[in-house]
């Protein structure tokens, strides 16, 4: 659980004397957490041995007179602080599962808020029951308030800016379930800016964004550091992820739940020396050869809503062992294709003669059946699954058996397909227990933290995460963990769509390695990868991977450049 915080201070003899942030002597436990529960972060590296309870001693003392960010000087922190958090649903969020293919098929009342009236109402027409009615020109306005009425017409102006920047003018007048994830990314980073805060805080603000669109709210914030009253910014980001020039300081967290912090030089040049301990093993992948089965067959397959045509007569064939990078901008189409691969879009029934199934359309599946030959990973699943205190690690995992999201049976690894419990000590039960194991190892803690010399053994360290609860995990954790939900059960076809979000470094090696040599996929498994980070997807041309685009709906297959 590495991550990088930015603290670029604007005014640096200001932040001598009052620091942006200030955190001492703390243990930080999840927002919800109970009692026993362990620290995420704890003040210093011994405090707290794992597992160890909570009690009074640990308890951090009374926050400074000063508060949590004493640059504001006492003024209130919810006028003069923005976060844009794009955390998966917290504990607190509850245990329901929330239906996410509800953005497919007709939207429904209670969704139909646009993105205007989500998040900028007050730029919405007059009459608009939602419009705040001092955004609207008003002829008697004193003249007291003209100073406002200008400040709202810069605000305005900025809001023109910004939506055509970001190309989301075209989108503001459409219901929020119907925007793809970038689109609402793009939204609420927008919104951020806009109310023009001292402080701005981004968590992971690049994730799920395209590169030019990565690109661009890379400039934004650089724009903003050379402005006339530039705010501070903290960026929360993966190791990975890139550090921009104007960052002036950097705490690092440490996968032991420490903290590091001090100026950028200092504390990437102790990050860089000591992650070159980590030697790569020698990867044993060969290029894949595909089976002439097809699993998924699509012939100038259509999907529109209304006059909108997001899917315009695609032609694409999934052939068993197949290995497949689909790309796109953000808004490309991709989340419509894998639901029409999933059979989860409403329309995949009504195209029968343009889209087949394991050889039968999609009317004739019974979708949890379907489901079961599916593994997959998409942000939609990450947010909706469902989050109930006690459900552990092992439990998700299991459920991939029956394909659903409750845990059943004796062991948690699902039950027979005739809906009865599982032989006890049978060969079935057996292969299912064996291969949890062989995920929780090849994904879990001991392939990530192979470096960081725990003194645990491999298999006490997979079975501490195997009884950890779901709801406890770190974002990235959960991703791990719905990684090797889709591929436990080693189904024909596995779907990942930003399967890497969250994750740190070491994660994202360890499910690279697991995929490409680790025995994560077998023979004949068909993978499809989305990702915008090309060095994120297990294969390149070399192994054989192929290479689907799509550009505002049409796609086409990418062929390997040839020599110059
Ligand atoms: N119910 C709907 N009504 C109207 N338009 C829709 C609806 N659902 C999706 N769209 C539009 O379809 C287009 C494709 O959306 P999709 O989510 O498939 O894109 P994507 O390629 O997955 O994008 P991202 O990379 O941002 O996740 C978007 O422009 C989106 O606004």
């Amino acid at each position: 659980m590495s991550r990088l915080f930015l603290r670029p201070f604007q005014n640096s003899a200001l932040a001598q004397e009052q620091p942006i942030l200030r955190i001492q002597n703390s243990a930080i436990y999840p927002l919800g957490a109970g009692t026993p529960s362990s620290p995420l972060f704890r003040d210093r590296e011994n405090s707290f041995t794992s597992g160890s309870p909570r009690s009074p001693t640990h308890i951090p003392p009374p926050p400074p007179p000063d508060g949590l960010f004493p640059f504001l000087r006492g003024r209130d922190p919810h006028k003069s602080v923005s976060l844009v958090s794009f955390a998966h649903r917290s504990r607190a969020a509850g245990g329901a599962f929330v239906d996410f293919s509800a953005r497919y098929g007709a939207v429904r009342e209670e969704d139909k808020r646009t993105l205007r009236e989500t998040f900028f109402p007050e730029t919405a027409k007059p009459w608009h029951t939602l419009a705040i009615p001092a955004f609207h020109s008003q002829p008697d306005i004193p003249l007291s308030e003209q100073l406002d009425e200008e400040r709202e017409g810069a605000r305005r102006a900025l809001f023109e800016e910004l939506t055509g920047l970001m190309g989301l003018r075209e989108f503001l007048d459409l219901p929020v379930v119907a925007l793809s994830n970038g689109q609402t990314r793009k939204a609420r980073i927008l919104k951020a800016l806009l109310d023009q805060p001292e402080l701005l805080i981004l968590d992971e603000p690049l994730t799920g964004l395209d590169a030019p669109t990565r690109g661009l709210v890379l400039s934004l914030l650089q724009k903003l550091h050379f402005s006339v009253k530039p705010p501070h910014v903290i960026v929360g980001s993966r190791m990975q992820d890139p550090i921009p020039d104007w960052t002036t300081h950097v705490a690092l967290i440490t996968g032991r739940g420490t903290v590091k912090v001090g100026r950028k030089e200092e504390v990437i040049s102790t990050y860089t020396s000591s992650s070159h301990c980590w030697t790569p093993p020698i990867d044993a992948s060969r290029p894949k050869h595909e089976s002439e089965e097809v699993l998924v067959d699509m012939s100038n397959l259509n999907v529109s809503y209304g006059n909108r045509k997001v899917l315009k007569n695609i032609n694409w064939k999934v052939h068993a062992n197949s290995r497949w990078h689909l790309l796109g901008s953000n808004g490309a189409g991709k989340t419509t294709l894998l639901a029409m691969l999933t059979g989860d879009h409403p329309q995949s029934y009504t195209q029968s003669s343009h889209l087949q199934h394991f050889s039968r359309p999609r009317a004739k599946w019974p979708t949890p059946l379907l489901h079961a030959r599916i593994g997959r990973v998409s942000p939609e699943l990450h947010n909706a699954y469902p989050r109930r205190a006690g459900v552990k690690v092992w439990d998700v995992v299991g459920t991939a058996f029956d394909g659903g999201f409750v845990p059943r049976g004796r062991r948690r690894v699902g039950l027979g397909v005739d809906g009865k419990e599982l032989e006890e000590g049978g060969e079935e039960e057996c292969a299912r227990v064996e291969r949890m194991w062989h995920v929780l190892e090849g994904l879990g803690p001991t392939a990530w933290l192979s470096t960081e010399g725990s003194g645990q053994t491999d298999k006490s360290f997979s079975q501490t995460f195997a009884d950890r609860q779901f709801v406890d995990l770190s974002p990235g954790e959960q991703s791990v963990v719905l990684l090797m939900r889709a591929l436990v059960n080693q189904p024909p076809l596995v779907l990942l769509d930003e399967a890497w979000a969250g994750m740190d470094e070491g994660m994202v090696r360890a499910a690279r390695r697991y995929l490409r040599s680790g025995g994560g996929l077998k023979d004949g498994q068909a993978c499809v990868v989305i990702s915008h980070w090309e060095d994120e997807v297990p294969w390149g041309w070399e192994d054989g991977v192929r290479r689907f685009q799509l550009v505002d709906g049409t796609g086409r297959e990418l062929f390997r450049p040839g020599p110059q």
